[in-house]
């Protein structure tokens, strides 16, 4: 039976930017995804230790993106199970597992575009919201003191991501890595202690790539979560990551530490084909 969810604690009297609470080991067992006869995901297993940085990496269609959406709640296990803690991740929708603390980017941005990069931050604490944020007339004082809570909170995120100059420019207007910092903040908005970023540098240059791999260790650091990465880019995985699990046609086919997983065999043939992989066996 899944463990009850214990909401993540108001807004009232929090430091400006913490984690709701301390993060959780993630534990992934047995785990199957199919779509009608496509087998997204077969018995895949592995567990993310509290507070690191844990990749998932594989050729395309390897089952990453449908991993990641079942641990955000959005797709269902067809077998298996992923418990945060104690609780049941599988047996629940995406708002209780945001509630528990788990927040996540999306592969393609999904920002407001005309809005500014505040209003963009502060979609990311509607959760903990009591009252919303109403216009100035209508505000008693225990709102106007909600709103000025929530306001400084995405303003330390927004220093933290290095983008505070930018709370009062509209996205439209904002360079693409700048949008992928946004698209982070409004995550860590919801103050979550397990951040699942989907290809956090799809697109980036190579020093944008840098800049960002500075950036999630920084965050990590200062905010103490567990990170759940996917994505492409090697060098800005193997620099980050402490474990990496490797999946190639829905099923795990190596982990461990990213010197370990870039020697491996069946890493090399799924991701250069065989050949290539017995040349550097060699
Ligand atoms: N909603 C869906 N309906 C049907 N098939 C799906 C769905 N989502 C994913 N799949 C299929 O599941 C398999 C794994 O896809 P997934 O997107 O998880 O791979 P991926 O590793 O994230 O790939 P990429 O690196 O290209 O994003 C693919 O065969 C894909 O076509």
């Amino acid at each position: 039976m899944a463990a009850p969810v214990v909401e993540t604690e108001t807004v009232r009297g929090e430091p400006a930017i913490a984690t709701a609470q301390p993060p959780q080991q993630l534990r992934v067992e047995g785990l199957t995804v199919r779509f009608g006869g496509i087998t997204a995901l077969s018995e895949v297993s592995f567990t993310v230790e509290p507070g690191t940085v844990h990749a998932l990496i594989g050729p395309n269609g390897a089952g990453k993106s449908t991993l990641v959406n079942v641990l955000g709640g959005a797709y269902r296990a067809t077998e298996g199970s992923v418990h945060y803690g104690d609780a049941e991740l599988t047996a629940l929708r995406s708002d209780k597992v945001a509630g528990l603390g788990v927040a996540r980017t999306f592969q393609n941005i999904s920002l407001a575009l005309e809005d500014t990069v505040e209003d963009n931050l502060l979609v990311g604490r509607h959760r903990l919201m009591h009252r919303g944020l109403l216009p100035g007339a209508l505000k008693l004082p225990g709102a106007r003191r909600e709103e000025r809570a929530h306001r400084e909170t995405v303003a330390g995120i927004a220093e933290l991501l290095g983008i505070a100059h930018l709370l009062r420019t509209p996205v439209h207007t904002l360079a693409y890595g700048d949008r992928k910092r946004v698209e982070m903040g409004r995550a860590l908005a919801a103050r979550p202690s397990l951040l699942l970023l989907d290809e956090p540098v799809a697109g980036m240059t190579h020093g944008e790539s840098q800049d960002m791999a500075d950036t999630i260790r920084q965050v990590r650091r200062d905010l103490g979560l567990s990170i759940v990465l996917v994505e492409h880019d090697m060098p800005f995985v193997m620099g980050l990551a402490e474990q990496v699990t490797v999946l190639d046609f829905g099923k795990k086919i190596a982990e461990g530490t990213p010197a370990q997983v870039q020697r491996d065999p069946e890493v090399l043939r799924a991701y250069l084909g065989a050949s290539a992989a017995g040349d550097a066996a060699a």
